[in-house]
């Protein structure tokens, strides 16, 4: 199986590490804009191999999608990351440009491929790959929610001193500060979270999760990449594999949880068709209408993308 991953810096390459060293694809091919950068990254994962023990090929090349050809999953990872002070939708304007021109080449050379967006504003990039790429929706899917939930699960592990293994949650919406968790699906070894923690606890873990992006920007000055490299790298596996593993993706919602308009976190089964199905959650008054706040929001940064006619 082959696996392109575009955007050599942090968050690609440590995608492609994790492809690497897991043995998920075969082959993995590093695409990046500056001359020399995903050779160089992709040279030295491969110099990684004798001594972790794995045989996939990392090759890199700068720009010549000819490489990419056939790729069973492309991930998107190119565009600019925030800087402190900045918010997700302020690169929007930079960013679309870059994953438009990117999709159009990744659709050329691999027009099978499914396609797994990362770079943000992660909800309207994935429409602007969709467009782009005039791919079924179901080939087209953004990452943001398995990095989500990791955050929220790894606060919950830390509170609860236990195992984040042991957690299991879901959490919808944009990928923003109006991100959607589901304290009602969060459970620690079957038992809900409820039981195991004050609701002042776990609300003050909620807020700390929609703003996770922003904690690690403001402690590094850009964002963050082991664990979006590697919940990337999960979606590509869940996919390769056929492993039909429930995550929270997002995807263009066709009338699920009421909504036709917008691209959401949700649910879904992913395995070697893509996205095989959203999962509708019968989601109670409270948390259906933080689900319409998150999609106002989500649909305000599309119209932006709308109006500049790319
Ligand atoms: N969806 C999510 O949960 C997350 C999204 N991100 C987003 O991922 C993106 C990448 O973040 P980082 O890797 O930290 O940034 P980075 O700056 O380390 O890497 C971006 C790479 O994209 C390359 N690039 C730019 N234009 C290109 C083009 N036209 N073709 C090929 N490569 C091109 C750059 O040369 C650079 O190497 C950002 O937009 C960031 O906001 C980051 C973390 C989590
Ligand atoms: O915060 C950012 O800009 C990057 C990102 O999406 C995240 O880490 O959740």
């Amino acid at each position: 199986m082959k696996v392109t991953v575009v955007g050599a810096g942090n968050v690609g390459a440590t995608c492609a590490d994790v492809l690497a060293y897991r043995e998920i694809a075969n082959e993995v091919i590093l695409v990046d804009i500056k001359e020399g950068v995903a050779e160089g990254k992709a040279l030295d994962i491969w110099q990684k191999a004798p001594i972790n023990l794995y045989d996939t090929r990392t090759v890199g090349v700068t720009n010549d999608y000819s490489k990419t050809a056939d790729s069973d999953v492309v991930v998107i990872t190119s565009g600019l990351p925030r800087k402190p002070g900045m918010t997700r939708d302020d690169l929007i304007e930079t960013n679309a440009g870059i994953v438009k021109s990117v999709t159009e080449q990744v659709v050329k050379y691999s027009p099978e491929a499914k396609i797994v967006i990362v770079s943000n504003p992660l909800d309207v990039m994935t429409y602007q790959a969709h467009l782009t790429s005039k791919f079924p929706r179901t080939k087209v899917m953004g990452m943001a929610g398995i990095l989500d939930t990791a955050r929220y699960r790894a606060f919950l592990a830390e509170e609860l001193n236990v195992s984040p293994k042991d957690i299991q949650a879901v959490l919808m919406g944009g990928h923003g500060d109006t991100m959607v968790p589901l304290p009602r699906y969060t459970t620690v070894g079957g038992i809900p979270v409820t039981e195991l923690i004050d609701a002042e606890k776990l609300d003050a873990i909620i807020e700390r999760t929609k703003f996770g992006g922003g904690e690690l920007v403001k402690l590094m000055g850009t964002s963050a990449w082991y664990a979006p490299g590697s919940a990337a790298a999960q979606m590509v596996e869940a996919i390769i594999k056929d492993q039909k593993r429930v995550f929270p993706v997002c995807i263009k919602l066709d009338g699920e949880y009421g909504i036709d308009d917008c691209y959401l976190g949700v649910p879904v089964v992913l395995g070697k068709n893509g996205v095989e199905k959203v999962i509708e959650l019968q989601l109670n008054d409270e948390e259906k209408e933080l689900l319409l706040e998150s999609r106002k929001h989500v649909r305000e940064v599309m119209e932006v993308l709308e109006k500049s006619g790319k």
